[in-house]
């Protein structure tokens, strides 16, 4: 998997050769790419903004420099197979489903804007070539795409094959398929007490099918207090 990031701070993503991220780029998986955008672009002050035309306050992020950049970085053919992705507080959320669908991709290139974000038409432009997402992380507001970027690129590689050492860790976390769509139990681990506090006495029972109804049940619990948006009729029916 090749990752480009388009930005005017690059330096966000130094970040990626610590860790898995870095041991994963070291072993082969993940090819991570960081580009300037200011390197497309030709006047004194290196420019990149402009004033919104409509007026309003702030600034708009000029299409020359990215249509440049794409030309250099993507090519000037379309190509499905590479998929754009824009951060953006307008975007469609980001979610498991899409981290999923994204960690199979070959190619994904993350344009991370600022200001007030990026003249629409370069949004326009990067749809008619390639496969693009406009995603959210949530509702709250960041300066920039850069650290949705991090974020989204997290929760991507951790999901290509060969990535996690043990994949089995991922089927049982929160939003993962393999938990219906509830949230993850608690999670408890030696020493069995601490500080006044114990471990629950089911996992310590040894008994495989009480300690997988707790977790169930207290995963239910959990979902049902913090997330009911994630528990439809069919799924309380069930639970
Ligand atoms: N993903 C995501 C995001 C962003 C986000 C993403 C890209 C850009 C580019 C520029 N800005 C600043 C800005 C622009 C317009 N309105 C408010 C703030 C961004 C914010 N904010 N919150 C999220 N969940």
């Amino acid at each position: 998997m090749r990752l480009d990031y388009l930005s005017i701070f690059p330096g966000y993503f130094d970040v990626l050769g610590i860790s898995l991220l870095g041991k994963a780029a070291v072993n082969g998986l993940v090819d991570v790419y960081a580009h300037d955008l200011r390197d497309w672009t030709h006047d004194r002050h290196r420019t990149v903004d402009d004033t919104p035309c409509g007026g309003g306050a702030g600034m708009v992020m000029k299409p020359d420099p990215w249509g440049e950049a794409f030309d250099e970085i993507i090519g000037t053919e379309p190509d499905p197979s590479v998929h754009v992705v824009f951060p953006s507080p307008s975007g469609e959320p980001f979610t498991q489903s899409v981290a999923h669908d994204l960690s199979s991709v070959e190619r994904i290139v993350f344009c991370c804007g600022r200001y007030e974000g990026i003249d629409h038409r370069v949004i326009d432009y990067a749809r008619s070539m390639w496969t693009v997402h406009e995603v959210s992380l949530g509702d709250y507001v960041l300066n920039g795409g850069e650290v949705a970027a991090l974020a989204i690129t997290e929760a991507v590689v951790r999901l290509v094959p060969g990535f996690m050492g043990n994949p089995q860790s991922l089927a049982e976390e929160s939003f993962s398929a393999g938990q219906d769509g509830l949230l993850e139990y608690p999670l408890f681990t030696r020493p069995v007490s601490w500080r006044g506090l114990d471990v629950p006495e089911v996992l310590m029972s040894g008994h495989h099918g009480r300690i997988a109804k707790w977790r169930r049940d207290e995963s239910i619990r959990l979902t049902r207090e913090r997330r009911p948006d994630l528990t439809d009729s069919d799924v309380s029916a069930r639970h």
